[in-house]
């Protein structure tokens, strides 16, 4: 092969090829003259020259609880020469959230990716952001869910008569296996438009597809370490990201993403071929297509990663603390018989179930599935004497507010409540923060509610859940593990005991 037809490859000329050789001369001179160098930045925390607190990202949440303790609530990181802010105090938390949040819009900084997810409203930014939320907002008004909510219902009912056959056989139920399997048959027919059963069946591609997103034993390997300490050598960082295009790592599976592709052209056809019929009427609307095929895929994918596994793991962490606690469970059971009139409730008779509401924002306070999230500051800005410099990123760890005794007595003991109408007056709103607040706030969050409502609602009034000898997480153990990803996952899945009710007996 000729060098020619090399660089042809990489899509580079004979002067890019000299400016990388330079490039990497340069970093290499600078690992030499740094290696072992560390500095204490003015929050105390000691720093690597080059690797700054290298692999945060690594335990990220353990080495956050354990730095918030060392440091207090507002301390500095470093990620090479860039500073990465942690702060808990929630006075600091209404400015980047609300207050100036047109400083503190972005996210991250971008993904490097060829799948058109990391372009999709969780990872775009300013002007980009601002359209593509306008666009998706009106997603989940009240007539759009009371629409989806006979979906929703349907899937309900589904679970429960799973469960009732498995409390027939008496068979310990692996909840999350379930929970994931309902959460994701809602999104394959609310965001995809397919007429999906995947709780009872064996294979429920969608789902195993939806499960497996992401590729997280696969980090990108030796390449991302060694892009991962590019990116932290000052005009080393520039080159390797925007003129060499390096990928930093590929995060989705390239499988998955062309099998999302494949469903959405489907849907998209089946669309089509509908309006065509319907548009023959003289009454038919004219439809203004507002978004591109590509940014379509990308949010049909981005309600599978932030729909999927969080609504599952709030529902099968509230089953697990109704077994725990019976008389909870007991109240619930009863708001649901006097409040639920038929097998069909409606979204106003969900509205009013306020124990049952209490127990599920107790449940995600104690188990918050988006524990922490991070934000760009545009310009310098000092608050109180907290100086955020532009560029900076904050991160706000979500769970130490959830956890903080000042605002939850008895932070560990799972206490319904806590969040009962009169205790919830004098809570800061600020201090529950599981959807995060202002408006960067989790778009799904009422269909979230839903989905779990519309779960209780049927799953409780048939069927008791207890703990048995089999029950995973055991009782008193080390409590709930969770696996180290951006989002709360258990770490072995959920496992209880379903009984019928004497009624459905
Ligand atoms: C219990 C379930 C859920 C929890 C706890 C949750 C939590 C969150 C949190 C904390 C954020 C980030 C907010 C911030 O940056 O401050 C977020 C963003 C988001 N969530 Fe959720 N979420 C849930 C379910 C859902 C569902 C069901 C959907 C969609 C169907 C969804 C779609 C989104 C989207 C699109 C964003 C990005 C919003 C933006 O950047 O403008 N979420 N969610």
């Amino acid at each position: 092969m000729s060098s020619g037809s090399w660089l042809d490859m990489f899509g580079w000329t004979p002067s890019t090829l000299c400016l990388l050789i330079v490039t990497l001369a340069v970093a290499v001179l600078y690992l030499y003259k740094n290696i072992g160098t560390y500095h204490r930045n003015r929050y105390g925390v000691k720093y690597h020259q080059i690797s700054g607190n290298i692999l945060m990202e690594v335990n990220f949440r353990h080495k956050l609880a354990n730095w918030l303790r060392q440091y207090g609530e507002t301390f500095g990181l470093q990620s090479g020469s860039q500073l990465v802010l942690v702060t808990a105090n929630l006075d600091l938390w209404r400015y980047i959230l609300i207050k100036d949040f047109s400083n503190f819009i972005d996210r991250e900084p971008k993904i490097m990716s060829s799948t058109p997810f990391f372009n999709s409203l969780f990872f775009s930014s300013g002007r980009e952001w601002r359209k593509q939320r306008q666009i998706l907002s009106p997603t989940f008004t009240s007539g759009k869910l009371k629409y989806i909510s006979k979906s929703v219902q349907k899937s309900a009912q589904d679970l429960t008569d799973y469960l009732e056959t498995q409390a027939k056989n008496g068979s310990t139920v692996l909840k999350k296996d379930v929970c994931g399997r309902y959460t994701s048959e809602i999104i394959a027919k609310t965001a995809f438009g397919l007429d999906a059963k995947f709780i009872a069946e064996e294979d429920a591609e969608f789902y195993e597809y939806s499960k497996n997103i992401f590729d997280f034993k696969d980090r990108g390997g030796l390449s991302k370490l060694i892009a991962d300490f590019l990116q932290r050598i000052p005009f080393v960082e520039r080159m390797s990201t925007e003129v060499f295009k390096l990928q930093y790592f590929e995060p989705i599976k390239l499988t998955t993403n062309k099998y999302f592709d494949v469903i959405l052209q489907n849907t998209i056809r089946g669309k089509r071929l509908q309006q065509r019929n319907f548009c023959s009427r003289k009454d038919a609307p004219k439809v203004i297509p507002k978004l591109a095929y590509e940014e379509m895929l990308g949010h049909s994918m981005l309600v599978i990663f932030a729909g999927m596994e969080t609504t599952a793991t709030t529902l099968q962490m509230c089953f697990y603390e109704l077994a725990a606690n019976s008389e909870v469970q007991d109240k619930v059971f009863q708001e649901i018989t006097q409040v639920v009139k038929s097998d069909t409730p409606t979204l106003e008779e969900l509205n009013s179930l306020i124990y049952t509401q209490q127990v599920l924002d107790e449940t995600l306070r104690l188990y918050p599935p988006v524990p922490s999230v991070k934000r760009i500051a545009q310009e310098t800005l000092t608050y109180s004497g907290v100086t955020i410099p532009k560029g900076a990123t904050v991160v706000l760890p979500y769970f130490s507010a959830l956890k903080d005794p000042r605002f939850f007595k008895d932070p560990d003991t799972f206490n319904p409540n806590r969040f009962s109408p009169k205790e919830k007056e004098k809570l800061d709103p600020l201090a529950f923060c599981v959807f995060g607040h202002g408006p960067r706030i989790c778009l799904g969050m009422r269909l979230a509610y839903l989905e779990l409502k519309q779960a209780l609602v049927h799953v409780i009034r048939k069927l008791r859940v207890v703990l048995n000898d089999e029950t995973e997480p055991k009782r008193g153990s080390d409590g709930v593990l969770f696996k180290e990803h951006n989002l709360l996952v258990p770490e072995k899945p959920v496992a209880l005991l379903f009984e019928l009710r004497e009624t459905s007996q």
